[in-house]
This record gives structure tokens, sequence and C-alpha cells, in this order.
């Protein structure tokens, strides 16, 4: 149960005036929700267009007010992000296929999804304070029908009457129709206050500072404290809440045109310009293109590269390969590989860099379902790539016979991580992981890390990356490891990549590995260090 805020006007909601959004399942609520069969062997009536020939999913008793299908699929969504650990960006084009959306409808249905995930924590606690009652008291159908009423209220332009009649009416198809009027009390009580208003509620209501910037920018506590001891370690504190406010933009789509192909990135600007996308090749990377909007699919067939050479990927992404292939001149016959592959935007770089050089790449990856898209994802360039399925731990992964180490000239291991540097692209991933979840994935990076070692060859370069600021998977993994190899030395990575980007891309701190940040470089976070065996 929270304090209600104090206020002006009295515009909150009262749970006792608007209905009650518990929905328990003792009280009339629908039991199984939207899909279970058997409510009394009732006539139920479904809603027609959207996935034709399943179930229905409500129990209309009368002829329903039009609820979009956008609506529908961004529910879907939600529910299949919380009842089965689904990635929206995964769950989102399947649900859009499935009901057959135009590009306009699946624009929405995306920011819908995409937007109520992203601003959850905030949403929630507004809703919190509009019931007068914690999230976790609301029934969990209800639940997300009020996020994403708040979402087009509060993050998008929808008419106030629009958004909450249609949350209305979601409330009656997929939930406990009795707090349909607990839904359209809430949410009119949302929609009287503007999103200052809110966040002034929220700081006035919130236990500390730091509970009232994590609600304010939807953002875990425990998240905010690990961005910021990362900043602290950069003299850069005070980005803050850029960083947070960043974390909740949609990113520009960001394209990688691979080198080798038949067109350079500004001649792909130019293609996707006269094709009437907004792209640029401007950015850090120097094999990257922006695009401003539009479909990606199709910027990339306008693109008129030849196959699979222009491709959507992160130019933090692109940078991190890079470092590793350009931090000094390609040998014929060198031996590269990458160690955690999947899904193998980074090795299709790098086969295109070794393509080029001469040199020959091994691409490893631990799950087959990923090795396979590390496969697809190198295919333009695979006469430089090999791609083998083992534990990045095992000698295996290497290509060892019996007790002789295969020795590599480069050696890139983009870890498996928790992430945080990637808020941004996965909405729902600020709120799966856990402070929890760090040990052992350090763990799981050192000994990677120290597999590569064993494995590389002298004067070698080991990239160590992660998509993560988090410092426990930074500056304090990189420093065990130089402690447990001595045989190691660290190399400049800033430097080398003030080389590739041809300009001071603006890192701080005094430490040689390169952070990249949302706010500052327009990138994920990626973290990149580089090594060499002495
Ligand atoms: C951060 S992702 C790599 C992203 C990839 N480099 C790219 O650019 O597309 C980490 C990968 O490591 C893989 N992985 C996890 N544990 C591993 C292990 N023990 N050995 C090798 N790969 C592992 C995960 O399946 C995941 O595909």
């Amino acid at each position: 149960m929270v304090a209600r805020p104090r206020r002006r006007g009295g515009a909150l909601v009262s749970a006792r005036e608007a209905g009650d959004g518990r929905g328990g399942r003792g009280r009339g609520d629908q039991g199984g929700g939207r899909g279970r069969g058997g409510q009394g062997g009732r006539a139920r009536e479904g809603s027609g267009s959207f996935r034709p020939g399943r179930e229905p999913r409500t129990r209309d008793r009368a002829p329903r007010a039009r609820i979009s299908s956008a609506r529908l699929v961004a529910y879907d969504v939600l529910r299949d992000v919380e009842d089965r650990d689904a990635y929206a960006n995964l769950a989102l084009p399947a649900r859009i296929r499935e009901a057959r959306l135009d590009a306009r409808d699946a624009a929405l249905a995306t920011e819908l999804a995409a937007g109520s995930l992203r601003g959850r924590g905030r949403y929630d606690r507004i809703i919190e304070l509009a019931a007068g009652r914690g999230i976790d008291d609301i029934d969990p159908r209800t639940r997300n029908v009020l996020r994403l009423g708040a979402h087009q209220l509060l993050g998008m332009r929808t008419a106030s009457h629009a958004a909450v009649n249609e949350s209305v009416e979601l409330q009656r198809r997929v939930g406990n129709e009795k707090a349909a009027g607990f839904v359209n009390g809430v949410l009119r009580a949302v929609g009287r206050s503007s999103n200052e208003e809110w966040d002034e509620w929220i700081e006035q209501s919130a236990a500390n500072a730091d509970a009232a910037l994590a609600a304010r920018t939807s953002h875990p506590a425990w998240v905010l404290r690990a961005l910021r001891a990362a900043l602290i370690a950069e003299g850069r504190e005070n980005e803050l809440e850029q960083l947070l406010v960043a974390d909740n933009a949609s990113p520009r789509v960001s394209l990688a045109v691979l080198p080798g192909g038949d067109a350079s990135p500004s001649e792909v600007a130019e293609a996707l310009r006269e094709a009437g996308f907004e792209a640029r090749s401007s950015g850090l990377s120097p094999v990257g293109v922006e695009l401003a909007g539009g479909d990606p699919g199709r910027a990339i067939a306008a693109a008129g590269a030849a196959e699979g050479f222009v491709r959507v990927q992160d130019q933090g992404s692109q940078l991190a390969a890079l470092a590793l292939s350009r931090c000094r001149p390609v040998h014929a016959d060198e031996r590269w590989l990458d160690l955690c592959a999947g899904p193998g935007g980074k090795s299709a770089l790098l086969g295109a860099e070794a393509l080029r050089g001469g040199a020959y790449l091994r691409a490893n990856e631990v799950s087959e379902h990923r090795a396979e898209l590390v496969r697809g994802s190198v295919a333009p360039v695979s006469g430089a790539v090999e791609v083998v399925c083992h534990d990045g731990r095992d000698p295996g992964a290497f290509g060892d016979e019996g007790s002789e180490r295969v020795r590599f000239d480069r050696i890139l291991v983009d870890a498996p991580c928790s992430g945080l540097g990637a808020l941004r692209r996965r909405p729902e991933a600020r709120w799966r992981k856990q402070p929890s979840d760090l040990p052992a994935l350090t763990a799981l990076q050192e000994e990677l890390l120290d597999a590569a070692v064993a494995h590389l060859a002298v004067d070698g370069v080991l990239a160590y990356v992660t998509c993560s600021p988090h410092l426990a998977e930074t500056r304090v993994t990189v420093d065990r490891l130089l402690r447990r190899h001595p045989e190691l030395g660290e190399l400049d990575a800033r430097s080398a990549l003030r080389d590739i980007v041809g300009r001071d891309p603006g890192f701080a701190g005094d430490a040689p590995s390169a952070q990249l940040w949302p706010h500052r470089h327009g990138t994920d976070a990626m973290f990149i260090a580089l090594f060499e065996r002495r």
C-alpha cells in the first residue's frame, strides 16, 4: 500500500469509487484469462479478425465497441514477456505477423508494447499513486491494461478519451470485467495530471532521492546505482540523469556495411537517401550508417549492396569488432577466434576484415541454435570463417588436438553479461536481471578469459568486450585478469578507437579501456579492453 501524495483538486481516483482491480478469482474473475475454454459451455464471441482459427478469448454478452488489433497485440506481448519470459523484440514481430497488422498498426503495436515495458517502473508508480494501492495488489491482467493505458496517456499523443475507452474495452476483453470501472477510474486520474505533476508526486512520495530518480526514470534502483558507480569511475557522475533518459529513448536504427562488398557506407547512405530514407554515414563507426526512421528491412533491400553486406548492428558493436581487427595491421594467414560468437554480428564484421587481410576466423558458440544463427550471419564472408559449437572453456572451442594447444593471433571474448548496456534495445531487460545474476556471470567471464589467454599467441591481441558498463563486468574483471596473468599487458584501447573513428570520441577517466555510452556516443554502453601477450 502506498501513501497517497498530497494533491490539489482531489483528482486521484478512489479505489472504492472506481471498482476493484484486484480481480480475485473468487470474485468473478475470469480465472484462466484469455484463450482458456470452458466458461460453463456458454457461447462466446471472439475478436474476429485477430488470430483467426484460434479459440475466441472473450465471453462477450453483447456486441462490444471496436478495439484496435494493435492494442491487442501489444497486450499479448506484455503477457508473453511476463508469463513466458519472452523477449519483446522476438515476441513482437511474431505477434504482429500472426495478427497480420499493416505497417501503421505494426508501428503502433511496437510503440505501445516497447514503451509500456520500458516505462514500466514509472508507470507502475503512477498507477500506485492514482489507484491508492500497491501495484502487486492489482490483478496481473488489469495491471498490464493499466500500463498500456498509462503509456498512451503520458508517453504518446493518444487522445485521453480514446486511451481510456479502449483500455476499458481491453479490460473487458482480457481481464476481469468487473474491474472495468477501476481501469476507467485509474486512467482518468492518470490523464488528469501532466507528466511534470506526476514526477513531482513521485518525488514527494519517494522514500529517498534514489528511489525517486529510479521511479521517475523507470530503472530498478540497483541498476541506477551500478550505472552511477560506472560514471563515478570516469568522474562523470553528473551525467547520470542524461544516461537514464537515453536508456528510455528508442535508438536510431544503425546499419553496418561490411568491408569488401560492392558499396561503401557513404554509397549506401546515398542510395538510401535516393530511396527516400533519412540516412547518414556520420556516426562513430567508419562502417556505419544511421537511419532516422523507416523499416530496416526495406532499407537494407533499398541499399542495393551485395546480399548480406548491409545489416542491422549497433555502432558500439561495430567498434568493438574493429578495435580488434584494426588495432594493428593484419598479416596474411593470421588466425583469429571469436570465442562467444552467437548470434554472429561481430563475427560477420571480423570475417569481412579477415577476408580483406588474408586472415582466417574461427567463430565459436556454445548453443547449437545460436551457432546456426552465426552460420547465417557470416554467410557473405564464409570463405574466411569456420563456425564451431563448443563451450568456450573446452579445448574443442579452440580446435586443440591432444595436449597440443592451437594459438591465435587475435581473440575476441564478447562475453555473456548482464546486458545493462543495451537497455534502450531490450525494453524488458532491466526488469529481468537481478544483482544476484552477477557472480555467476563474472565467474564465467573469468573462465572464458583464462581459456582465451591460454590460446593466445605471443604478441597476440585479446579483446574483452561486454555490453555492460557494470564495473564488476568491466574494470574489476580486467584488473583481476591482469593480476592472474602477468604475461598480459593492457593496450590503449582508447587510442586504437580514436584512430579507427578518426577523432576523439570523448572518453573520460584514466583507464586504457574504452567505455561507450548511449547518452554520449549514441551507441549501446559497450566496454572494450585490449591486451597483448608479451
Ligand atoms: C554477448 S553474446 C555475443 C554476441 C556476439 N558476439 C555478436 O556480436 O553477435 C554472448 C554469447 O556467448 C554465448 N555463451 C554463453 N556461454 C558460453 C560459453 N561457455 N562458451 C561459449 N559461448 C558462450 C551466449 O550463448 C551468447 O551467444
